[in-house]
């Protein structure tokens, strides 16, 4: 039987959102992460635990079909690599910091200076499209300790919330990319394995759908229910149904989780009652 191939990071900071987005997605893997490599029970899909670092190659070799990675690894180590879905987590920016001390007007003041990254490429293809040349140091790990030990002027690393920049006395001063985990694909991927990888696509969108919208039901007295109508954004048209209670409904709807506490309180003021709110767990659109 053929199966896809995917590569998850064996531990670190994707490894626990990527397996449960497996999981949202109905598949559920047998062996522990202590293996290599794991199958699934219901799909047919094999998980690959591998280094972060050593996906873009591994894809590129055709070893594995698919994978859940960073963008930001793509962009340092496999820019012939496509990429299929945006998965909403693990968002983080690549950045350039300088000690909070030094006088910083433009990329142009990096010129000459020491820079220590895990991103060398990154940083590189970006210093060249400014014109600027820069002295790289490639450390793996710990790099906002780099300036602070005397080992380099500035620093490009991972941001996210910025507390590390902050504890090391560096203030960030250019963002080169942002990036979030992605679904990178295999250029060798064989035509049977797309079949299966579209079947997966189909399940994660209707998962990323899901997480990103919540299923609203309310009470609204009859006469306010034009209003509280034009309010809902929903995937149609709200759902509207009688109450027991004479001239009041019952509206169900679903709301995007960016605007919904605004169209909480505008249904509030509109006369809604009863507002309940639930997580849904799969939307097909
Ligand atoms: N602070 C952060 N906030 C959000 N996402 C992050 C953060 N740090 C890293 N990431 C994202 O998670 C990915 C994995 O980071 P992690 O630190 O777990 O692995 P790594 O040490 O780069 O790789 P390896 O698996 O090779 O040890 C990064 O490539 C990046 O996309
Ligand atoms: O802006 P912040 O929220 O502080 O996050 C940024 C830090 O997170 C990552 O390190 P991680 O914790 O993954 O440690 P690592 O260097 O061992 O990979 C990254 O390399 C930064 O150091
Ligand atoms: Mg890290």
């Amino acid at each position: 039987m053929t199966r896809i191939r995917i590569a998850v990071q064996k531990s670190g900071r994707l490894n626990e959102d990527s397996l449960k987005i497996l999981k949202d997605c109905g598949i559920s893997i047998d062996n522990g992460k202590d293996q290599l490599k794991a199958t699934a029970r219901n799909f047919p899909l094999e998980v690959f635990y591998l280094r972060n670092g050593d996906i873009p190659q591994y894809l590129r070799d055709g070893v594995v079909d698919i994978a859940i990675i960073g963008e930001n690894v793509l962009v340092e180590k496999g820019s012939d690599i496509d990429t299929k879905e945006k998965l909403n987590f693990s968002k983080c920016r690549v950045c350039l910091a300088v000690p909070k001390g030094m006088k910083y007007n433009s990329v142009k003041d990096l010129e000459g200076k020491r820079i220590a990254t895990s991103y060398p490429n990154t940083v590189k293809g970006y210093l060249e499209s400014k014109g600027v040349s820069a002295d790289l140091h490639i450390i793996n790990g710990s790099v906002e300790i780099a300036p602070n030990i005397g080992l380099a002027d500035g620093i490009c690393d991972i941001v996210s919330s910025g507390s590390t920049l902050f504890k090391n006395n560096l203030k960030e001063v250019e963002v080169i990319l942002k990036s979030e985990a992605v679904l990178a694909i295999s250029p060798q991927i064989s035509e049977e394995r797309i079949e299966i990888l579209e079947k997966l696509r189909f399940r994660i969108k209707s998962v990323l759908q899901a997480r990103q919208n919540k299923y609203v039901l309310l009470n609204a007295p009859n006469n306010k229910l034009d209003e509280i109508i034009s309010i809902l954004p929903g995937m149609r048209s709200p759902t509207v149904l009688p109450l027991a209670e004479e001239g009041w409904s019952s509206v169900h709807t679903v709301i995007n989780r960016d605007t919904f506490w605004e169209v909480i309180d505008e249904l509030k003021q509109a006369g809604a009652e009863g507002i309940l709110v639930c997580p849904i767990e799969k939307m097909v659109l």
